[in-house]
Parts: C-alpha cells; structure tokens; sequence
C-alpha cells in the first residue's frame, strides 16, 4: 500500500474515516446563474443536479471558479479547464501562466532567461517564427502579449519576424478575428517602419489548425505543420485580413474551424516557411493544445505524421508545456510550479485512484490535476481510462458526446470497489457550450445529468461518498451582455452568442451513504474557490490536508 516517503505522510482525520470509496465528478463548463432562456442548464431537464440543489442546503454551495481564485490575474478573466483542474487537484493558488507571462514581459526577466537568449541566436541569420492565438480570450494566450514581445524582440536583434495566427472565436466572440488581424497588421507596419521584415505567414482556426490536444486528431496539428513550417496550404493570399474576410465569408464559416491558409508574395511563393536556423516560439501560456505542436517541433523521432521537412531551428515555448516530458526543453518563462498536489499526497497515502474521460478532456482529469505533469505516480495503485472521442466534428452534431460511456466506466469503478477515488470529467456542457449552439447545449446538460446519476447511483450502492462540482461556468449563459446583464444586440439586431466560458461560481456538492453524520459546509469560508476542494475532498478520504493547502470547506457537527 502506500510509501513510507515521510513528506507525504497525511495526518488521519480526527473525526473522518477512511476506506469509503469518493467519487469526484467535475461537470465542465457547468456555472450558476439566473435562469432565463440563454441559460441551458435552467432549460434542461437535470433531476439530479436540481436534486443535489435543493435536497441539502448544508451540503450544497457554490465556489469561485474565475480570476484571482484561480491564479488569474485579475476578477476580469474567466475561468478555464486548465487553471480550474490545477487548483481542484492542488489545493493551492498558484499565479498562473497568463500572470507569470505579464510579471516577465513588466519586468523584462523574459529576455533575461535562458530560452530568449537560446532563440536571440536565430535573429542575426535567421527568421523568428511566433505561432499562437490571436485573440485577448486570455485563456491560452493574449494578444497585449504578443504586442510586448515583438516589441521586446524587435529592440534586441531580430531582423525578421514571421507570425502564424490562429483565429480564435472561441475565448471570445465569433468574427473577432477580423479586427485582432487589423490590429496586428498595424503593429507589424510599424516594425517595418523600423527596418524589421515583418509579417503573418499563415494562419487557421484553433480548432482545425495546431491546436489540437490529447493526441485526439494528429491531421489538426499537421495541417498547421503544413502551412507553417512547408509553407504550403489549400487556400493562398495576399494579405492576413484579406484571408480571414474571404474564408469567414464562406456558408457556415467561422473563427474557430477556419481552414488553413498562407500569404503568399507576387510570385505566388510562401512568405514564411520555417526553415533552418530560424527560430520559433510558440506565443501561447497554456499547455494542453501547445504539446502536440511541441513535440512536432522538438522531437527528432517522430512518427505521428509525415513531417517531410524536419527544420533545425531553435524553439522555445512561451512556457515549458509539461513537467514530466520537460516539453519543450526550452521555454521564456518558467510554468507555476505546481508540486505535491492531492493526487500525489493521497497516491503515498495508498489511496486507489481512478480517473477517466473521454479524448479531449482526458488530460483535464490526469495532467492538469496533476499539476501539468502526464503520467502516473504510482502505477500499481492508479488507473486512468481515456474514452476515444468523436473526431472531426463539432460537439453540436453529438451533444451526448460520451458521457455515458464515462459514467459507465465510473460505475464498474467504483462497483468493483478496487478504487477508492473515482474522478471523472463530464465535457459537454462545456464542449457543446463553445458551439453556440444553443439546443444542441441542452442536450448536452441533460446528457451530463444523466451520468451524474448513474455514478451516484453506485456510489448509493456501495456506501460512499460524493462530491459533483465543476470547473468553470460556460452552458449557464449563452448570450454576450451588457454591464447591467441585458442581451447585447449585433448590428443586424441579433443576439451575440457567447461560445466562451463565464465568469460564473460553480456549485459544489457532497453526500451519499457513506458520508459521515453531520458532514457539513462551513459557513465561515465565504469566498471558498476551487482550490478549497482538494482539502475538502482529502478530509472525505479521512485525512487531514497539509497545512499549506488552502482550507477545507466542510465541518463536521456532534450529531
Ligand atoms: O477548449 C479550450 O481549449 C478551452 C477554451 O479555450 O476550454 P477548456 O478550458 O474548458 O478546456
Ligand atoms: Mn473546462
Ligand atoms: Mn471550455
């Protein structure tokens, strides 16, 4: 059973016992908010949830997910899976990359560091490629970012830039893209004002061009291999903006699934191929849609998709992208340093741990719980399950997506009482929220609802516990509004759908059989966020949480 490691040795619970086996649902892209009909957590039918809601009041809470509680940097910026998964499994608040990237661009570490000075060596001889979002979504990267860095590089050496765009549409409104490129353009005239040769080469939509994660569609990453690197795609331009207008226009385009294109010069030629002894920084913070473009451009023996061209260029990721792979080798700014984490402390602790959902949430259970580390810590004692997901659709067509495969995973989990944490993800609210689509997101909270029930049925069934709650808020608005929260119109009159997460609470609830009496919420921790729950759930395992850990949110009261 567990380590004799003494650092992670967890003090027994004065009061909780141990060996009930807890089930840790995450509903992701699942907020509270008022109900009216942009709300499709109100329309759905979720027994359950309501259930959970109403049944307990002293069992049942909301908690911050968005801005400060989760290591944003300000009450402004939305919540995400990425900075929600890290504070659920760490139980700390850790200044996250979108933070640490502004305190280095302010400070100007960032051109201090190892990575920039191993990518200045490109600048005299070679192009500096910088690949990212385009957008001011501030969940994988921000567009001030970029701003400062091709200011920062400018001023130090670099004689040509190129930037490959993706278009974003999804951190924020649809056809924003239009003027995220207008404003780049401009920025990249002036650098030409300069001296500097300075351009957008390529560009794509996230969600069908590099951005791709857990491995769950190589052609997304190759299609962006293809435009940025060989310099070749279906669609040539002259110019970003003229790209981006041409393809929007286009029947059912939009932002997030635009097809790769390149800018072409008078000759018809590629302006930016990435070549060798060029460089390339991947702009963006966030790490689970840069690993597999890293990997392609770090990796000598790399057999995902036929490469063609395999450039020696210096690469550095805006951060290192994953702790275990120490992916990529070089990086300009250090990622958070997110360390002893619940899931290692209750590994040692001889804790069994299951974890499971499908492709592209997978990691949001594993490495981002982790703290951005893939793998497991104790192999003998952890199993994680990946359900393959749907490729090459958007959720809207299949709103169910596989929620009920992954409550069917959980329940012979947890039946088989091999386990002892059951952690799953459920994607929809949130993978089909980001359609904007707002029936087919209906759908998919009442898809997630159902799988609620089927793991706190067996929870029921074999005397445990549960704790459901969620990551950040996404299928509980569905419409921009204005300060005082009224729908905002476009300029035809139409409402402005909002595919973006929220900057909603999420609830959290616990219970089941196995609950010891008197288990409540306290109520002196009113601003209880995310990060309160590793604590939480580590007590529900019978263990105190290490001291440094923010607090629990749960007392129990002499029944
Ligand atoms: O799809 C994603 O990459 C983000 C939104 O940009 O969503 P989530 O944080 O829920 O993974
Ligand atoms: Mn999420
Ligand atoms: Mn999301």
């Amino acid at each position: 059973m567990g380590s004799t490691d003494t650092k992670f040795k967890l003090a027994d619970h004065p009061k909780l016992p141990k060996g009930k086996p807890v089930a840790v649902v995450v509903l992701d892209g699942w907020g509270e908010a008022n109900a009216d009909q942009y709300n499709c957590i109100h329309t759905a039918e979720t027994p359950t949830m309501d259930s959970l809601k109403k049944g307990a009041p002293e069992r049942w809470r909301l908690v911050r997910a968005h801005g400060t509680a989760v290591g944003l940097p300000t009450e402004d910026d939305m919540g995400n899976s990425e900075v929600g998964h890290n504070a659920l499994g760490a139980g700390r608040i850790f200044a996250q990359g979108a933070k640490l990237v502004d305190l280095a661009l302010e400070s100007g570490k960032i051109y201090e560091g190892e990575g920039f000075k191993y990518i200045q060596e490109s600048f005299a001889n070679g192009t500096l490629h910088l690949i990212g979002l385009l957008s001011d979504g501030g969940v994988h990267s921000r567009l001030d970012q970029l701003q400062l860095l091709l200011k920062g590089v400018s001023e130090r050496g670099v004689k040509r830039v190129r930037v490959h765009i993706l278009t974003d549409g999804r951190d924020v409104l649809d056809g924003s893209s239009v003027g995220f490129v207008e404003t780049l353009e401009n920025d990249l005239v002036k650098l030409r004002e300069k001296g500097i040769d300075a351009r957008i080469a390529s560009g794509g939509g996230r969600m069908h061009v590099t951005m791709d994660r857990y491995e769950n569609d190589w052609n997304v990453v190759k299609r962006g291999w293809d435009a940025q690197v060989l310099g070749e795609a279906p669609h040539k331009f002259k110019s970003a903006l003229e790209a981006v207008k041409k393809l929007r226009a286009e029947p059912k385009a939009n932002d997030q699934y635009l097809p790769p294109f390149v800018i072409v010069d008078d000759n018809g030629k590629a302006v930016g191929p990435i070549v060798d002894g060029d460089a390339v920084v991947t702009f963006n913070f966030r790490a689970d849609r840069m690993v597999m473009i890293a990997k392609s451009l770090e990796y000598e023996d790399f057999d995902k998709f036929d490469r063609v061209r395999f450039p020696k260029i210096r690469y550095a990721g805006m951060l290192q992208y994953d702790g275990e792979l120490k992916l990529p080798s070089h990086y300009l700014v250090s990622p958070p340093e997110i360390d002893r984490t619940s899931g290692e402390f209750l590994v040692h602790n001889g804790v069994r741990t299951f974890a499971c959902s499908e492709t592209v949430k997978f990691g949001h259970v594993t490495f981002f719980w982790n703290g951005n580390r893939s793998g497991y810590f104790n192999r003998q004692l952890e199993e994680y399950v990946e359900i393959p997901s749907d490729i090459g659709i958007t959720f809207n067509v299949q709103p169910k997506m596989k929620a009920l495969e992954i409550a069917e995973k959980a329940r012979d989990a947890i039946l088989s009482r091999k386990f002892d944490q059951i952690r799953v993800n459920l994607p929809n609210g949130d993978m089909v929220g980001h359609t904007g689509d707002i029936e087919a997101t209906v759908v998919a909270c009442k898809a997630a609802d159902e799988a609620v029930k089927m793991i706190l049925d067996a929870i029921e069934q074999v005397g445990g516990i549960y704790v459901v709650t969620a990551d950040h808020g996404n299928a509980e608005d569905m419409v921009k509004r204005d300060k005082s929260g009224k729908p905002l119109l476009d300029k035809e009159g139409k409402i402005q759908i909002l595919t973006s997460h929220t900057l909603q609470p999420v609830p959290i609830a616990i219970g089941g059989p196995g609950l010891a009496p008197g288990v409540r919420f306290r109520n002196d921790v009113p601003d209880g966020g995310l990060a309160n729950v590793a604590a939480t759930v580590m007590n529900l395992h019978g263990f105190v949480a290490p001291s440094d850990y923010e607090t629990t949110l749960i007392e129990v009261v002499d029944k």
